[in-house]
């Protein structure tokens, strides 16, 4: 084996993704599901207490809401390669209250762009660290309520501002409150609102790179965007049985019957994490890098040519006025 393919073998990987939406549509249940069904290299990470908070009863809901931005980072393997992955959740965006919402979207918008800050900071170092962790968010998983027609306006405006610094993958929330029919009818309506509004979200698109046949990904790639936006359905309890094969399952009981999560049948979960960790990982990162982190690299240069370039009279305007705000 040479040199750098030992390098590569051993090399840990580095991914951080986030979930974001408005309250109580299950991101935090998301991140639970995704933590249980993971490959875990180190079984001692310590992990945030509010991850095991559930709440099954409505009483329990406000104590287990997420009150704030938290993230946690994983060492884990997927089809053997080692990945560092760091998840992060957010508060739930609030329904009733305009100025709240946009402050909340303003403060995942900052948390994203200090990623890009740091990043920014070590490329501007003498000497760079070599291990410099890599803090970006490659992809951020937007939650959709499922009681709406398609995307609301606010849904509109928090997506078109998230879309212009982060890969936003849509989600339906909740599936197993819709039957087939108005699942299929829901999606259709997310992808129309989507196209109509002229919104960026990640579209899946074929990676030139990729040594694969190009006409097996690109049919792999088209499978994909039908199902895009995600259905996800999250479990209730790590130790429900399904009755039929006697089997341990991530699932939700109900009257009528058992849904396994982890059944393609049943959600999109199994795609999805494919896509996250395997499939698409190096292309969220690349796209993040060379695109997101590019723009907003060339937008703080710009910001900080332009404050070079105003006068003392500007400046001393510009200070007074902003003393009388
Ligand atoms: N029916 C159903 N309920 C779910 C699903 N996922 C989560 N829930 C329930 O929805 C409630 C809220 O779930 P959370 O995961 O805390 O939601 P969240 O989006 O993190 O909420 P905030 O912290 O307020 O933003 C809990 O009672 C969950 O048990 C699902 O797929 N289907």
């Amino acid at each position: 084996m040479s040199r750098s393919s030992r390098r590569r073998k051993h090399a840990v990987s580095q991914l951080n993704l986030m979930v974001v939406g408005f309250s109580s549509l299950g991101k935090t249940s998301f991140i639970r599901m995704l933590f249980e069904t993971l490959c875990r290299l180190k079984e001692d990470t310590e992990l945030p207490a509010s991850l095991f908070k559930r709440a099954e009863t409505a009483q329990d809901a406000e104590a287990a809401r997420t009150k704030e931005l938290y993230s946690f980072t994983l060492d884990i393997e997927e089809e053997g390669e080692k990945i560092s992955l760091t998840l992060v959740d957010c508060p739930g965006f609030v329904r009733d209250n305009e100025l709240r919402l946009d402050v909340q979207v303003t403060e995942v918008l900052r948390y994203i762009e200090a990623q890009f800050d740091q990043t920014l900071a070590e490329e501007t170092k003498v000497k760079r660290n070599p291990k410099a962790q890599d803090s970006q968010i490659h992809a951020c998983l937007y939650f959709i309520d499922n009681t709406n027609n398609g995307l609301t306006d606010k849904d509109i405006r928090i997506l078109k501002r998230l879309t212009a610094r982060v890969n936003v993958i849509p989600i339906v929330a909740k599936a197993d409150l819709l039957t087939t029919t108005q699942l299929a009818n829901l999606k259709k309506a997310i992808n129309r609102d989507i196209k109509q509004y002229q919104i960026p979200v990640f579209d899946f698109p074929v990676d030139e790179e990729d040594g694969s046949d190009p006409e097996v990904v690109a049919e792999a790639v088209a499978d994909i965007q039908t199902q895009i936006p995600f259905s996800i359905i999250a479990p209730e309890d790590a130790e429900l049985i399904d009755p039929s094969t006697s089997e341990k399952i991530l699932g939700r009981q109900y009257t009528w019957g058992v849904i396994d999560c982890l059944n393609p049948k049943h959600c999109d979960f199994v795609v999805l994490r494919n896509v996250l960790l395997s499939s698409h990982r190096k292309l969220f990162k690349d796209i993040t890098l060379e695109l997101f982190y590019e723009q907003y690299r060339t937008e703080r240069l710009m910001a900080r040519k332009a404050s070079k370039m105003i006068t003392k009279e500007q400046k001393k305007k510009l200070m007074e006025d902003l003393q009388e705000i």
